[in-house]
């Protein structure tokens, strides 16, 4: 059904990994995008996959038949290495842009498009064709070892916290017996979610056409990849443009020694098994706790960003107990200091954390022969020895490290910096001498701008709409974060101390408005005040520098001021925009009201609306 003409490669593969790719919504898996619909405009149109319709596609699609594009000199138009979810990202707008065009050149509405148009008149029209290259799993580290399973984690955690909560329930009125898990079936369910979103992404890609080749892609030269089994023989491909998406893996720092699941063991006792299985790997990072084999008594969480808070919440709702080990000042360092303070009060204090801050874990090594697990501390700034300490488990949330092992970078000349691959603002690959490769594009956690899912396919859209001659430069401030505790943080923009930097250097004022979800109706329904707002923004024009939200669902409530931030919307502008009641959107519906914006730019705004109403 699907033989091909337009095409989109994706190549992944980093085989050292066992996880699959998944993106953390439909909006990545591309279902959706597979089976676009268009309400009808009128009722004369055409019906969903009506015979008019199909033939009327046909027509069009013979009429293109020699709007062929550069397709002809290379094997494809694009070719992504890597299908995580920035590759994916980008494979999928190559492909819906095509549907847009196709459906806006025929005006049929209601229309299955993958079922009536297929591929063939995808290339006809766009003139592209793409491939995806993955050398492991398709969906990277988000589906298979990253957003997807922690999230999953992370659910369990809420209602574990939740149900123990005697004095949260009570408030409700509500009389729950003790609470408890079954740890395997809270690793199946992380699993089978990656599993389940992992498939969706495979058979998104598929039913709109892109090309999935396996194998570790190398770039060979000037727009030539290779790809395939290392060892096996070699598939040589051309390509107009290629994007490198080849993501990252958990970093970890020297002397820490991050135990297998290899060893054998000599006793033949069930019991011992058990205690073996149950101690194994007892130094591990992201990749192998989200597999949840054991849930340890006592964990160190080495690293107080945004892999180790999520698992201090999920460890600590498991009852595990948790110290933290921190090499700056203080704990959540990459939060504006407000909200880490706030974050701290509610998801440190009160739980069972304790934490060294100021302190570099230098050496871990893993429990063997009885003995637990040893992490020597010394001090940040002197480095004279400080602690060690005993624990039954370490998790190292450390950062992580650009993956481009085996890309063959050497054969175009680029050399990484810190591992990272250098791009420009349109990601656009530079090379040793500091010039721009031609047809050569990296994004997502590879180039280090922001490592984050959706930055990922964002960029990866951004680099599509460069290569289908459209200029496009992806705002990074506009892009949002959240950090999937409970309650969770989020924020967009710039922290208070980078807005005061900024402000300094160009010489204008920030302010400060804040509003606390103890005001707010919803969040006290369900019982859930603690939490707070932070906008910082420009006093003398409305705007919007940065936007800090902790509270319940935080994650989601960011998008209003994120959006904002990429649309260019105004304080005085947003302000006005009505809010449903009862809802945790009044909470940023208060925080935009509370701004104090000079009384000329506010009056731009009234001009503006006597305009549209009248
Ligand atoms: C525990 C954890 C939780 C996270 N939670 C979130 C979250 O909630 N929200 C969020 O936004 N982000 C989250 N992230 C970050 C997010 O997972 C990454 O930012 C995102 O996966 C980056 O996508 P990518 O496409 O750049 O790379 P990746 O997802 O790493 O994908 C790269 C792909 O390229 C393949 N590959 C590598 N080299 C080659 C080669 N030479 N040839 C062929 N294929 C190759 C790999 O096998 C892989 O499949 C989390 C990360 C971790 C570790
Ligand atoms: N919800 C999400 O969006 C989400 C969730 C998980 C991961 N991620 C992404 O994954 C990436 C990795 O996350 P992460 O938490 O590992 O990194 P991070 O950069 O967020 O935090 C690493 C922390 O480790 C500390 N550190 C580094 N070396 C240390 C040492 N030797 N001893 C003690 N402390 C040390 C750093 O000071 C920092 O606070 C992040 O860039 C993040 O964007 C995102």
């Amino acid at each position: 059904m699907h033989s091909i003409s337009f095409s989109t490669a994706i190549i992944s593969g980093r085989n050292h990994y066992t996880s699959d790719l998944s993106p953390p919504s439909l909006r990545f898996c591309g279902l959706r995008r597979a089976t676009l619909r268009f309400s009808r405009a009128s009722r004369s149109e055409p019906r969903r996959g009506s015979l008019s319709s199909k033939l009327h596609f046909k027509k069009l699609s013979a009429s293109l038949s020699d709007n062929r594009s550069a397709a002809k000199a290379f094997d494809y138009d694009l070719v992504i290495i890597g299908a995580g979810v920035g590759g994916h990202g980008a494979a999928l707008h190559a492909v819906e842009k095509v549907h847009k065009l196709l459906i806006d050149s025929t005006g049929v509405n209601s229309v299955s498009v993958s079922s009536v148009i297929g591929r063939r008149a995808d290339q006809q029209l766009q003139g592209l064709k793409t491939a995806i290259i993955e050398g492991d799993v398709i969906g990277g580290t988000c589906v298979n070892r990253g957003c997807v399973p922690s999230k999953a984690l992370l659910a369990v955690s809420r209602r574990m916290r939740e149900l123990q909560n005697e004095h949260h329930l009570k408030a409700l009125g509500l009389q729950v017996s003790a609470a408890g898990y079954d740890r395997q079936g809270v690793a199946d369910h992380a699993n089978n979610l990656a599993l389940k979103i992992r498939n969706n992404l495979t058979n998104s890609m598929k039913a709109i056409g892109v090309d999935i080749l396996t194998g570790v892609g190398t770039i060979l030269g000037p727009q030539k990849v290779k790809y395939g089994k290392v060892g096996a023989s070699e598939n040589v491909i051309t390509a107009k443009n290629i994007i490198i998406a080849t993501g990252s893996v958990p970093f970890v720092p020297k002397g820490i020694e991050v135990d297998g699941a290899d060893s054998s063991f000599t006793s033949s006792s069930f019991y011992f098994y058990s205690l073996y299985t149950k101690l194994r790997k007892t130094v591990i990072t992201s990749d192998h706790a989200l597999k949840l084999e054991v849930v340890p008594d006592w964990v160190a969480i080495v690293g107080s960003g945004y892999i180790g808070l999520e698992f201090s919440d999920v460890y600590t709702a498991l009852g595990s107990e948790v110290t933290f080990i921190e090499a700056l000042d203080q704990l959540m360092p990459g939060f504006d200091p407000e909200i880490s303070k706030l974050a701290q009060r509610v998801l440190i204090n009160p739980r069972k954390i304790d934490y060294h801050t100021g302190v570099f874990a230098t050496k871990i090594t893993p429990a063997k022969n009885g003995k637990p697990v040893t992490i020597e501390l010394i001090d940040a700034k002197t480095k004279e020895p400080k602690d060690t300490l005993e624990v039954d488990a370490a998790l190292i949330a450390t950062g992580r490290a650009p993956f481009t092992k085996g890309l063959g970078l050497e054969n175009i000349n680029v050399a990484t910096e810190r591992g990272f691959i250098p791009v420009d603002e349109r990601m656009r690959v530079i090379d040793a001498e500091g010039n721009l490769v031609p047809h050569l594009y990296c994004i997502g956690d590879a180039n280090g701008k922001m490592m984050l899912a959706h930055a990922a396919s964002a960029q990866g859209i951004s680099v599509v709409e460069q290569v289908s001659g459209k200029d496009h430069v992806l705002n990074h401030l506009s892009v949002p974060a959240a950090c999937f505790t409970h309650p969770e943080i989020s924020m967009v923009g710039l922290t208070e101390p980078q807005a005061k930097e900024k402000a300094e250097k160009q010489g204008f004022e920030i302010s400060i408005a804040k509003t606390s979800f103890k005001a707010n109706t919803k969040a006290l329904a369900e019982n859930e005040g603690e939490g707070l707002a932070k906008l910082i923004y420009r006093p003398d024009n409305g705007e919007i520098l940065g936007v800090h939200i902790f509270g319940m669902h935080a994650a989601d409530l960011i998008h209003e001021a994120s959006n904002a931030i990429a649309l260019g919307t105004r304080v005085q502008d947003i302000k006005y925009a009505v809010h449903a009641h009862p809802t945790l959107s009044e909470v940023l519906d208060e925080l935009f009201k509370s701004a104090k914006v000079s009384l000329l730019s506010s009056y731009s705004y009234c001009a503006n609306q006597q305009q549209i109403d009248y």
